[in-house]
């Protein structure tokens, strides 16, 4: 038995058509969705997503403002630019690119912007809307995992056990209330969870979020069961690879998402939906 693929680049391209029929109509009534993105430094892998998320906005008929700095940015510069941003009525989402120079307060940064602008989903304000079921940005990745389950038919997920492996705040965490909220009974596990496989095997739903490579094997998964890779990992050799061991995983699994092709590309949809979203709330 094979699992059946989620393609996550053509769930994507769906996302971003219907996106892009949202910006038009905004668009023609006068008010084209805007996206900020700032990146500081010089870090190759965040240029490069940067131009991704980019290009993205342009394909969908959204405007982009990028502003990029160097590295040596003071944090209060960067505060300022944000709260200029905050006031800019043109300016409909901001996104200021993670990681950041280890001399600027990340979380300080995101609760500088307006929840109103909060696109990443990142915000305090965002993630206490989100545990409480308030309405409010979702983080894209989650978000993205979320619209590939209910593609597969698996939108609601009561008497599923979903476990998630690993515990960020901007993945881990927000996937497992976003799963509770589609009611599966949910577990977090982590780099600590004894006997990890054991808990794995539990999962109708696995979402693979710790950043290891090809840690999850084909003797983790329940048989059937719905593998969501959100790992992004680089190789040596310069090739991409997902937390998941897909070879041995696609014997055992239902379902399983590809990387790259996957979450990756359902998270820059996700960010061009919020983006609209937050252009049509005004
Ligand atoms: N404020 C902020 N928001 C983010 O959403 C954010 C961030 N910072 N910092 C970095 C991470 C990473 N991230 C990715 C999004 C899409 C792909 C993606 O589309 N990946 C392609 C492959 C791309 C490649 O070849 O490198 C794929 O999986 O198919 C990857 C990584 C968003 N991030």
């Amino acid at each position: 038995m094979t699992a059946q693929r989620i393609d996550g680049k053509a769930l994507a391209a769906q996302v971003r058509s219907e996106v892009a029929v949202r910006a038009a109509a905004l668009t023609a009534a006068g008010r084209q969705p805007a996206l900020a993105v700032i990146l500081v430094g010089a870090d190759p892998a965040s240029q490069v997503y940067v131009r991704n998320k980019v290009s993205a906005c342009e394909q969908a008929g959204l405007r982009s403002v990028l502003e990029t700095y160097g590295a040596e940015l003071r944090e209060a510069e960067l505060l300022a630019r944000i709260h200029t941003m905050n006031q800019d009525d043109a300016i409909h989402g901001i996104l200021v690119q993670l990681p950041l120079p280890p001399h600027i307060d990340a979380q300080r940064v995101i609760e500088a912007i307006s929840p109103r602008k909060d696109v990443d989903g990142f915000h305090v304000a965002s993630a206490g809307a989100l545990m409480v079921g308030q309405p409010g940005f979702r983080p894209c990745t989650p978000l993205g995992c979320m619209r590939m389950l209910e593609h597969i038919g698996m939108g609601k997920l009561r008497g599923k056990h979903a476990v998630v492996v690993g515990r960020s705040n901007i993945v881990g965490k927000p996937m497992a209330l976003m799963l509770l909220a589609a009611d599966a009974t949910v577990t977090i596990a982590h780099s600590g969870t004894p006997d990890l496989a054991a808990t794995c095997r539990h999962a109708d739903v696995l979402v693979a979020a710790v950043g290891r490579p090809r840690m999850i094997t084909g003797s983790m998964i329940k048989p059937g069961a719905v593998v969501i890779d959100v790992g992004i990992n680089r190789l040596p050799d310069g090739s991409l690879c997902g937390d998941v061991d897909f070879e041995s995983a696609q014997d055992v699994a239902g379902w399983i998402t590809p990387v790259p092709g996957g979450v990756g590309p359902m998270t820059i949809a996700m960010l061009l939906a919020n983006t609209v979203q937050a252009c049509a709330q005004g």
